[in-house]
């Protein structure tokens, strides 16, 4: 370990935010930019699936424009590929839906895998055609004729992105929508999406677990991105288990990224001193990390991992609870994490929807990514104390962070050079 030095990051652009603003920009009257937008693997399928749509994007260095069109996808037909991204698969066959012609909705194995079913009832029942594969899976066939709109049920309680993908479909419905939300993880990320749909000029609220979207379709506008709070998890992780000092620039009290709170809420309970002023975050470790004992993660499982890579530094076992939904994300999170955790000696205990991490002195190991980016990243911040640490499949990281490797080496160079 280094004594505490301060190194200052500006992380990419939140895929997240990326994905909703290219959706709302592409259903707005009129030309959007979107400034500092993330560009990977998973915000390029998404914005390369607006321009198979029809919709006119132009990807530039100083920002993305996207022209809208607010009557639905200008193609009458077309073929999608979402590749690996759970946003693209599950928002461009609503946002397909509000077309007319046939549309095909394809992606690569890993999505393929991943479940579609309780958003494809919610599109059936607003009268929508969807044809999809055994278990309701991609790849889909949408017979598109505009959406009237109304009542409708969802089931969220495998992924938010279902109910993001009708509430951002809203406004382009004729006569608006009223979702009941019957189960929900990962609010954080559906209050973004009503946050942003809201500053692109559309009427959206929210009662309890009924959501109410007025028709009208959204203002085109520029919009600059914040970096990804999820990513940044990494950086603070870094100096969590180093004992040094990151500052995030462009993340803080203001941010609606509930990943933020691996920030705010989970390191303090470790230890860790953490200061969220309006436009930066920082994060300085302790000399040794406290278990923060059971940590609740339903709203934050993308930064389970993260926990998880940092857990066996900590001075007793970390058990991460309500984080069953990563075991359908892009690999079954809860079994790669404990297979990663075992090839380096660290003992961990699993459940259907928890994973416990027992403290311990990490060997050096060939990590099986099981092409998930995130699991790549997070021991990558393990690697900072083991020497030794290799990934099958180091490219993983471009689904949302395609440099994420030569930056996490420059912060460690800063680290033992400063
Ligand atoms: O809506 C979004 O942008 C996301 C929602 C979350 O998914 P779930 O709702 O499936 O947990 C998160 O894991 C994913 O990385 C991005
Ligand atoms: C779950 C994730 O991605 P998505 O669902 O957007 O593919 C993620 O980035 O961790």
């Amino acid at each position: 370990m280094v004594s505490s030095r301060t190194v200052t990051v500006r992380v990419p652009g939140s895929k997240s935010v990326t994905a909703r603003a290219l959706f709302v920009a592409a259903l707005a009257d009129g030309t959007s930019r979107l400034v500092a937008p993330l560009e990977s693997a998973d915000t390029v399928a998404f914005a390369n699936g607006l321009a198979a749509l029809g919709f006119r994007v132009e990807r530039m260095p100083e920002g993305w424009n996207v022209t809208g069109s607010p009557a639905g996808p200008p193609a009458e037909g077309a073929t999608v590929w979402c590749h690996d991204a759970g946003t693209a698969a599950r928002f461009l066959p609503a946002l397909a839906s509000l077309g007319t012609g046939r549309f095909v909705i394809d992606a690569s194995e890993q999505m393929r895998a991943r479940p579609m079913a309780p958003l494809l009832r919610a599109l059936r029942a607003l009268d929508v055609q969807v044809h999809a594969a055994e278990g309701d899976r991609l790849p889909l066939r949408i017979e598109a004729d505009r959406v009237a709109g109304g009542t409708v049920q969802v089931d969220a309680g495998t992924s938010s992105q279902y109910l993001s993908a009708l509430c951002l479909m809203g406004p382009g419905t004729q006569n608006g929508l009223t979702i009941e939300v019957l189960d929900e993880v990962s609010v954080p990320y559906v209050e973004l999406t009503l946050a942003m749909m809201r500053e692109f000029g559309a009427d959206a609220t929210r009662e309890g677990s009924w959501i109410t979207i007025a028709p009208g379709g959204y203002e085109a506008r520029e919009y600059v991105v914040e970096p990804d709070a999820s990513t940044a998890s990494y950086f603070f992780a870094a100096a969590a288990v180093t004992g040094n000092t990151v500052t995030a620039l462009g993340l803080g009290c203001g941010t609606r990224q509930g990943d933020l709170r691996f920030a705010t809420e989970v390191l303090p309970a470790m230890g860790c001193e953490v200061r969220v002023e309006d436009d930066r975050t920082t994060v300085t470790g302790p000399a040794r990390l406290r278990s923060p004992g059971e940590v609740v993660m339903r709203d934050i499982s993308d930064t389970m991992m993260t926990l998880a890579a940092i857990a066996p530094f900590a001075d007793d076992s970390v058990r991460i609870t309500d984080v069953g939904n990563c075991r359908v994300k892009e690999s079954d999170r809860i079994d790669a994490m404990a297979t990663a955790l075992g090839a380096c000696g660290i003992t961990t205990d699993t459940g259907p929807d928890w994973l416990m991490i027992n403290p311990g002195r990490p060997q050096p190991a060939l990590v099986e990514t099981r092409a998930d980016h995130r699991i790549a990243m997070s021991m990558s911040v393990l690697g900072l104390r083991t020497p030794g640490i290799r990934f099958d499949d180091p490219d993983c990281v471009r689904k949302t962070f395609p440099d994420f490797h030569q930056e996490f080496s420059q912060l460690q160079a800063a680290w033992r050079h400063g």
